[in-house]
């Protein structure tokens, strides 16, 4: 099977030239359940699990394979047993906090290149929460594309869009209706072997556009997710979906769960108009409260920069200060963590 279709190209390639070709084979993680993997290689799908020599040198839950991952495989295990030896380096990743306890960040998806960041245009529209949304794309290293659904019920599309357009800092807005129209103005980000995934809050339709995408309903409702009688979500194990078109759809439930874990980088990234801002405040230390000289405090004045886009950074800056904190352990503590999982593992081979 030729691995193109996947998403493999020269970064990846360049990444697995170091391992001799004779010994390994390198798969795509399209699919995990706790602690098992299905991954597309070139001999077709195989179930995998992590090797001993991996888990050992993980340093964290990021160490470890998660769905878009390129791995290392054993070859002589294949295509019968797939043994995942190494990680390729990642284009972007997905983390949220691991359920349980301080620890680290645990990967829901890697190798997204474009995130389709989801907003309802009807009374949930909220610009603040495309802010946040957006220093979470600029985290992950993928390129965010900000798409606004529900265009059919919105009477000021012009207004919200415009107000959209202005903090999106050069990020393509586009308008959709996922129900009601058609979904060909994503066309141009679909192209085959790209890895696309979606991104945003409860309800704003990234079901129905996900379910678009895939064309056939009938597949989409197998492939995809079915609401179970209480109306949530109930997952089926395949998690990188093929599209029609060729592109790769990551759609798992880690990202419905993802919350800001961003850094002081992707902020800056995010908020460069109110960093621009700050660059020129007579104080270096400015906090831009009541300072003489202060550039920020004179564009809330002028109305170069909105009241709300300050706060919505200022939160946003606290949030990322409590987090720095938080992954800011003895490494003694990540250390016994390790030994806790590797532990476990064990326990759970020596299970009948
Ligand atoms: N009017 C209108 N309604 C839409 C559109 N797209 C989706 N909806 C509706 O919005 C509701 C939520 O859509 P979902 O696709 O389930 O939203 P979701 O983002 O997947 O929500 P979660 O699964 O909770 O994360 C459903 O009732 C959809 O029918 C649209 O373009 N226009
Ligand atoms: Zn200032």
């Amino acid at each position: 099977m030729n691995l193109d279709p996947f998403g493999w190209d020269s970064f990846f390639a360049q990444a697995f030239a170091g391992y001799p070709e004779n010994e390994y084979a390198p798969g795509r993680v399209i699919a995990e359940h706790r602690g098992s993997y299905g991954v597309a290689t070139e001999m077709g799908e195989v179930a995998a699990a992590v090797s001993g020599r991996l888990r050992h040198a993980a340093r964290g839950p990021a160490d470890f394979p998660a769905v878009g991952d390129w791995v290392v495989l054993e070859r002589r295990e294949l295509p019968g047993h797939g043994l995942i030896q190494a990680v390729l380096p990642r284009k972007s990743r997905f983390a949220r906090r691991a359920a349980g306890g301080p620890s680290e960040a645990q990967l829901v998806a890697a190798n997204v290149e474009v995130l389709f960041l989801v907003s309802g245009l009807d009374g949930d529209f909220n610009v603040r929460r495309i802010e946040r949304y957006l220093v979470l794309a600029w985290e992950s290293g993928a390129n965010p594309v900000i798409v606004l659904n529900k265009a059919d019920v919105c009477s000021e599309l012009e207004k919200r869009v415009q107000a959209v357009e202005r903090v999106a800092a050069g990020v393509p807005v586009v308008a959709v209706s996922a129900a009601a129209g058609g979904l060909e103005s994503l066309a141009s980000w679909l192209t085959p072997g790209r890895t696309v995934a979606l991104l945003g809050s409860s309800g704003v339709g990234k079901s129905t556009i996900a379910n678009r995408l895939l064309g056939n309903p009938v597949q989409a409702v197998q492939g995809v997710r079915e609401h179970d009688s209480r109306g949530r979500h109930t997952t089926t194990a395949r998690q990188l979906l093929q599209l029609p078109g060729g592109a790769l759809l990551i759609d798992t439930p880690g990202m419905r769960e993802l919350q800001l874990l961003a850094g002081e980088d992707s902020l800056e990234a995010a908020f460069a108009d109110v960093e621009a801002l700050a660059r020129r405040c007579r104080f270096r230390d400015c906090s831009h409260a009541n300072e003489p000289g202060c550039a920020v405090q004179a564009a809330l004045q002028t109305g170069e920069l909105e009241a709300a886009r300050l706060e919505s950074y200022r939160k946003l800056q606290r949030e990322a200060a409590f987090e720095a904190r938080r992954q800011d352990r003895s490494a003694a503590q990540i250390e016994k963590e390790r030994w806790k999982r590797i532990h476990k593992a064990q326990r759970e081979r020596q299970k009948p």
